[in-house]
């Protein structure tokens, strides 16, 4: 059932689907590739560092992608298999870490693009983490809870060699939630016949998870703004948001920005939008969509939708408006090179995970719209995964004060330096944040030596 493509496979299968049979590489344009599109922007910032071009040659490719089938035994008795991913990217920092993601678009492509971004976010905040990502393809929404926590437990099964406290530590992503983090802890927990907790962060309180987790993203997010928004000569007053995405991290920040004084105009899930000029109410657009659920329903299939009150949008409407501020904060390939001239905000902040296309990218700085880029934006969540991860290594917990100060203190000294080098070397956020993660990284991996390749 377990298929590793681990270490020389793992990476001749890379090589092999970077570079596809003819030997050009997808960074070519031969098909669509969501990496090769991550890996443009690892390109780019290359210009800008004098690192060793061995060490610039290991980042380009995934240390290790494991492929596993996953049978589950469903409510009416019939069996279903299903295709779950684990990728561990770069170890060079630390263990690996990222979050796991349930959603019908998981690919192994997507996922390796989902590690390689933890790997460069890792450094950005100096965590002694690398990057990796997991993921199953499915709908979430289709499954009861019973088949959920089975589907959970046989993923964990089949990735459990390749996880582990010093290893690789799973977290949330998109359609994963603390409820899942328990099971993944427990189940690991009962195969290492030990408890566990530090295998896993982003897990229920009383389970070791820590405070600050749930928000941390956003909370993260909001500390970038708060340090960037008002140099740029906005104020809470005067500038408008519209939020895509209202899961964990768009509906918290949607509410964090409306909570300071920010004029939250549209918010969207997977079913539209809603929008008000003179600003949503965002605690109760939350409480409509909480209320909405459909019951017993593992995930939230209310929609911001059924908000009666004020007009409804699409998804790709929203991203459209003008407003001051777009928080992309569902999924990746959001703007690309189709609607990037239609975008009206001055600022997009990305709270999702590759929101915005390289193609994207060079249409918008050309249109003087500055992007703030995922791996500063949304690093508040693995930032508070390594508090877990720390707090569950020394058995002592922190409070919820604790834990923000901390994020603050991060989030906001990551941001000055990146503000710095985009100003010093005069080039955008997004190569700023690359060129500040690749000295961290040519650092490490320059210490270990010959241990995976030359370096000289
Ligand atoms: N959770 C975390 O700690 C971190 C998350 N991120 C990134 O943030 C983003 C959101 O993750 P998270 O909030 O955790 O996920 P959630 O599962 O909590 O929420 C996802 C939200 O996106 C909405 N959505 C799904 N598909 C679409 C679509 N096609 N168009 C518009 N909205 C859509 C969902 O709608 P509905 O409610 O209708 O299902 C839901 O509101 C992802 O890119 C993730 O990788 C980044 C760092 C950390
Ligand atoms: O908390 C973590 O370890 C990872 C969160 C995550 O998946 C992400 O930052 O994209």
């Amino acid at each position: 059932m377990v298929n590793l493509l681990s270490n020389a496979a793992a990476d001749s299968a890379t090589h092999a689907a970077l570079n596809g049979s003819a030997g050009k590489s997808l960074l070519d344009g031969a098909a669509h590739s969501t990496l090769s599109d991550a890996n443009r922007r690892l390109e780019k910032a290359l210009k800008y560092v004098s690192i060793n071009e061995d060490v610039a040659e290991r980042l380009r490719y995934p240390k290790s992608s494991l492929v596993v089938s996953i049978p589950v035994r469903m409510d009416d008795g019939s069996l279903r298999i299903f295709q779950g991913y684990r990728v561990r990217y770069d170890d060079s920092r630390g263990p690996t870490k990222g979050g796991v993601r349930y959603h019908p678009g998981v690919t192994l492509d997507e996922v390796q693009s989902l590690a390689f971004w933890m790997t460069f976010k890792c450094a950005v905040l100096n965590l002694p983490f690398g990057g990796a990502k997991g993921g199953i393809t499915l709908n979430p929404k289709e499954l009861s809870k019973f088949e959920l926590e089975r589907l959970t437990r046989g993923y964990v099964d089949a990735i459990a060699d390749f996880i582990g406290p010093d290893i690789d530590i799973p977290a949330p992503d998109v359609y994963t939630n603390p409820m899942v983090m328990g099971w993944m802890m427990d189940q690991y927990s009962i195969i290492q016949r030990k408890i566990t907790p530090a295998v896993v962060t982003g897990k229920p309180i009383t389970m070791g998870g820590s405070q600050g987790r749930e928000s941390a993203t956003a909370m993260g997010a909001f500390f970038v703004m708060q340090t960037v928004l008002p140099r740029l000569g906005k104020s809470p007053e005067n500038t408008t948001v519209a939020v895509q995405g209202f899961g964990n991290a768009g509906s918290i920040i949607a509410e964090l920005l409306y909570k300071a004084g920010y004029k939250v105009v549209a918010v969207s899930d997977s079913q539209g939008g809603v929008y008000a000029s003179q600003g949503l109410d965002i605690p109760s657009v939350r409480q409509i969509k909480e209320s909405s659920r459909r019951l017993k329903a593992v995930y939230c299939e209310g929609s911001v939708c059924n908000d009666q009150e004020h007009s409804t949008i699409t998804n790709e409407q929203l991203l459209e408006l003008d407003v001051d501020v777009l928080v992309p904060a569902a999924l990746e390939n959001q703007i690309t090179a189709e609607n990037a001239g239609r975008i009206q905000a001055r600022y997009i902040f990305e709270v999702a995970n590759g929101p915005v296309t390289s193609d994207a990218d060079a249409i918008l700085e050309n249109r003087g719209i500055q992007v703030f880029p995922d791996i500063l934006v949304n690093a508040g969540g693995v930032t508070v995964s390594y508090f877990e991860w720390v707090q569950n290594r020394n058995g002592f917990y922190w409070s919820a004060d604790k834990v923000n100060h901390r994020l603050e203190f991060a989030m906001k000294q990551e941001t000055e330096h990146i503000w710095a080098i985009a100003q010093e070397q005069d080039i955008d956020l997004r190569t700023a944040a690359y060129v500040h993660a690749l000295n961290r990284l040519d650092d490490a991996i320059r210490a270990k030596g010959t241990r995976d390749f030359y370096v000289s």
